[in-house]
């Protein structure tokens, strides 16, 4: 039973004729495309706006409509992964490197489901590392800024060299005790003046779909403040 693709599954269910759909990104987010590009075949007619480069070329590759997200006023769905999320719906995205158009395309959109296997499922956010996206630019100061924070910090690799976004920055992994306030945690991140956005993702999310080993779903609403 492939518990990512099960949840992705459900949540393109939630896709309508006639919609915008913002494409989110990582395997998960993966089963969730190619869901939507088998309904696309089979008629469904919608535009989509994708998170990353390999969303877009996977989108692409399976006939479905895309636009860029600049073209669009307003979407109506997007559909994304998770490396945490807690039963508030707080989440950590980031793990694949493309937070900051994750984030851009979330928040202009009306709704946001989380897809995830219930491994990402945690009572309280900070076991995996936090990601934030700086700019190159004086990075070693960035770096030092987020780490008086209270995390041990990363910068991101991709082999021999520093691991770049599609937006051409670093990522910085940061690795908290425990978050014990995301919303103070997403503000002190924001007062660093190279940091481009962080990946804690707060009142974005309004439905989680969590697979389970078991077979089973499990969903969980949350409340928005967008
Ligand atoms: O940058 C990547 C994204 O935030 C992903 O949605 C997140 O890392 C979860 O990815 P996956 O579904 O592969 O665990």
């Amino acid at each position: 039973m492939n518990v990512k693709q099960l949840a992705a599954e459900k949540a393109v269910e939630y896709v309508q004729d006639g919609m915008k759909v913002g494409l989110g990104t990582g395997s998960t987010a993966y089963w969730a495309i190619r869901k939507l590009g088998e309904r696309v075949s089979g008629g469904l007619q919608i535009t989509a706006v994708a998170t990353s480069q390999a969303s877009e070329d996977q989108a692409r590759e399976l006939g479905i409509p895309l636009v860029a997200f600049g073209d669009v006023d307003s979407l109506d769905l997007t559909i994304d992964g998770a490396d945490e999320l807690d039963g508030a719906l707080q989440l950590i995205k980031g793990g694949g490197g493309a937070l900051l158009r994750e984030k851009i395309v979330a928040m202009g959109s009306a709704r946001m489901i989380v897809v995830a296997d219930e491994s990402k499922a945690v009572t309280t956010l900070g076991k995996f590392p936090l990601p934030v996206e700086i700019v190159p630019f004086a990075w070693e100061w960035t770096v030092a800024a987020l780490a008086k924070l209270g995390c041990k910090t990363e910068l991101r690799r991709s082999g021999e060299d520093l691991y770049k976004t599609d937006n051409g920055n670093y990522i910085a992994d940061c690795r908290f005790v425990a978050i014990e306030s995301a919303a103070e945690l997403a503000l002190a991140l924001q007062r660093i003046p190279g940091v481009v956005e962080h990946g804690l993702f707060i009142g974005i999310a309004d439905l989680a779909i969590i697979g389970k080993s078991d077979g089973t779903i499990e969903i969980i609403e949350g409340g928005q403040d967008r």
